[in-house]
């Protein structure tokens, strides 16, 4: 099946994330996603759920013919009426068993397929904005929460459709006592309208708090784990944090509550209103001009039946606008954010750069920056070269990684590739053409050869290709010394899994940055800052002089360091400043000029001696 359209967020909104996309269709897509996941599961589930709903609704029939057949002594109708009554509730009882068993399978299903759906959708988007801006992050938390939910959907879709066919079988049973009945429905506005909106409101307020949630949540989190615990008690922080977290809480529940209130107010009134028409329409029958005892028992047990399918619904409804609407609006957005951040580019990446990497006049400002991170970068790395990049902090290095690795897309300028616009390579070619390293790295917690081997998947269990990265990243010793070698679990709190330092962590990331064999690029941002300058030294001495004997397959590297001892073996040294280049050309050549470079490089040696 054919994947369904996405709708397409409101482009004219002023908010430069967009508004969601409309509701109707971002809901009726999400149904045709559950339904392409699992058709026949979905479809016997609905048909079962609108079947159940007939029996149950007219065991109010078969009250009334009850009611008549003891006034009347007519013992062939008691008879049915009871026979009746007993197939309704077995068949009422039965049908909801099975449709019950059902949606839990489909449910169970669809959980996974969506929570993978929203995973793989964050976790493959090309660019990394919508992890590390504010608004990206407040829309997607919500989301995230709603994603556990979205499953409930279905099956709260299903309860309302059979809830549906009840209220109509009720109210047309109502209508042949008295048409005048059938008005009963109109009592009920009130109350629809009040949970269907209601959702909607606190939905808004939770969302102008979701800054404050993310930052008591952050909070809860440096108070709970380890990695903040030893500075935390250092700096005897943790009843400050502790404060600070609860007035998050409470900046984000007071509003909420606030409105929560408002709406229960209007609820409970929607509610008074449907009890004065119930409370006529049995006045009306008992006590009106065709009063009648069977009439009065229908419209006593339809209408008490009435209101609880009605309370039924639109708790269903509410239900539904809440997170079905609201769930599927979000998740339309990604999916429509992720398509239009997927930049139709589709060159292949080169089989080897031959010439260079070539940034023309490359500015970035990162959003709601007032400057910019580069400003008017005019840079070559050459093809098979080592090219460190030294600065201030700020200077916009990382920056320069990022764009190289296509995290983000310059404003203005280009990045070339042997000629090739990089803008216009495909993003997950040129990406599995990049290996390298960052002072940020993630600890996976994996068995410490798979933690190496995610840095080439096709070859995560390759024993000669661990083999190697490992001694490329100086951890071979690392490794040996670890109870059961690469078989070894890390992370502590796995069973049987051991904790390593984070120097031994920052080896093993540098391990999984050398997996890849034939990179384009090479990327090592500050991937040795925890080890101590002798060994980021050693290491880089191999890893330069290797890099040299491989300088026919055209590969780039690009390491950026504040180590200067370091940073002297490579073949071009760029020292950026204030987001500019301020300098370029070899440790020799900088050093002959006399400039910044050669400043800060005297004054790091002249610490060292
Ligand atoms: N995600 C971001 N959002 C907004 N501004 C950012 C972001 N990342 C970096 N910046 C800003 O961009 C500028 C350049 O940052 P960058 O990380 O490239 O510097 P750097 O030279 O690598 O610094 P360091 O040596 O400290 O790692 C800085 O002013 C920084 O505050």
């Amino acid at each position: 099946m054919s994947s369904p359209e996405v709708p397409s967020p409101d482009t004219t909104a002023s908010d430069d994330i967009g508004k969601l996309p409309p509701a109707l269709r971002s809901m009726w897509r999400l149904c045709r996603l559950g339904f392409s996941y699992e058709p026949s599961l979905m479809g016997v589930s609905f048909v079962l759920a609108l079947l159940a709903a007939v029996p149950d609704a007219l065991l109010a029939v078969w009250f009334k013919l009850l009611g008549e057949g003891l006034l009347r002594q007519d013992a062939a109708l008691l008879w049915f009426a009871i026979i009746a009554l007993a197939v309704s509730t077995v068949a009422t009882w039965l049908l909801q068993t099975i449709s019950t068993r059902l949606q839990r399978r489909f449910r169970d299903k669809v959980t996974i397929a969506l929570e993978s759906h929203v995973a793989r959708l964050q976790a493959t988007i090309a660019t990394v904005a919508h992890q590390e801006r504010p608004e990206y992050l407040d829309r997607l938390a919500v989301l995230r929460e709603e994603t556990y939910t979205l499953d409930h959907m279905y099956m709260s879709v299903f309860s309302t459709a059979g809830w549906l066919v009840r209220l109509g079988i009720t109210v047309a049973l109502l209508g042949a006592v008295n048409p005048v009945l059938v008005t009963l429905v109109l009592f009920a506005v009130p109350t629809v309208a009040a949970t269907s909106w209601r959702p909607a409101v606190e939905r808004t307020a939770q969302e102008r708090g979701a800054q404050s949630t993310r930052l008591a949540t952050h909070l809860y989190t440096l108070s709970t784990t380890a990695a903040a615990g030893k500075e935390l008690r250092v700096l005897g922080i943790g009843p400050a944090l502790a404060g600070r977290r609860r007035a998050a809480w409470e900046t984000w529940y007071r509003p909420v509550a606030k409105e929560r209130n408002r709406s229960a107010a209007w609820y409970a009134g929607g509610w008074a209103i449907f009890a004065l028409g119930y409370t006529g329409a049995i006045a009306l029958v008992a006590a009106g001009p065709h009063a009648s005892a069977s009439g009065a028992i229908l419209v006593l047990t339809a209408g008490a039946r009435l209101s609880s399918y009605l309370g039924a619904t639109v708790g269903e409804i509410g239900f539904l606008r809440g997170t079905w609407m609201d769930g599927a609006q979000r998740l339309a957005w990604l999916e429509h954010y992720a398509a239009g951040v997927a930049q139709h580019a589709n060159l292949p990446a080169p089989e080897r750069i031959t010439d260079g990497i070539r940034l023309e006049h490359v500015t970035f400002r990162y959003p709601g920056a007032s400057r910019p991170a580069l400003d008017d970068v005019d840079l070559f790395l050459p093809a098979g070269s080592v090219v460190a990049v030294v600065g201030e902090n700020g200077a916009g290095k990382s920056t320069l990684v990022k764009l190289l690795a296509k995290l983000y897309s310059p404003a203005s300028g280009r990045i070339l590739v042997d000629g090739a616009d990089l803008a216009e390579i495909d993003t997950a070619r040129w990406r599995e053409r990049l290996a390298g390293a960052f002072q940020d790295f993630f600890r996976f917690e994996f068995r410490a050869g798979q933690a190496v081997g995610v840095g080439d998947l096709p070859r995560l269990d390759a024993e000669p290709a661990l083999a190697a990265a490992v001694e490329r990243a100086g951890a071979a010793d690392l490794i040996r010394a670890l109870p059961s070698g690469l078989a070894t679990q890390l992370g502590p709190t796995w069973d049987g899994g051991v904790d390593v330092s984070f120097g031994q962590w920052q080896k093993i990331a540098l391990a999984r940055g050398f997996m890849r064999d034939e990179p384009l690029l090479v990327t090592l941002d500050e991937p040795t800052a925890a080890l101590d300058a002798e060994t980021e030294h050693q290491l880089f001495e191999r890893y330069a002089e290797r890099a040299h004997l491989a300088r026919q397959s055209g590969s780039v590297t690009v390491l950026v360091s504040h180590r200067f001892s370091t940073v002297r073996m490579a073949d071009l040294i760029v020292v950026m400043d204030g987001a500019r280049v301020a300098e370029y050309g070899s440790h020799d050549e900088l050093m002959a000029r006399n400039g910044r470079y050669a400043e800060l490089y005297r004054i790091q040696a002249t610490a060292y001696q």
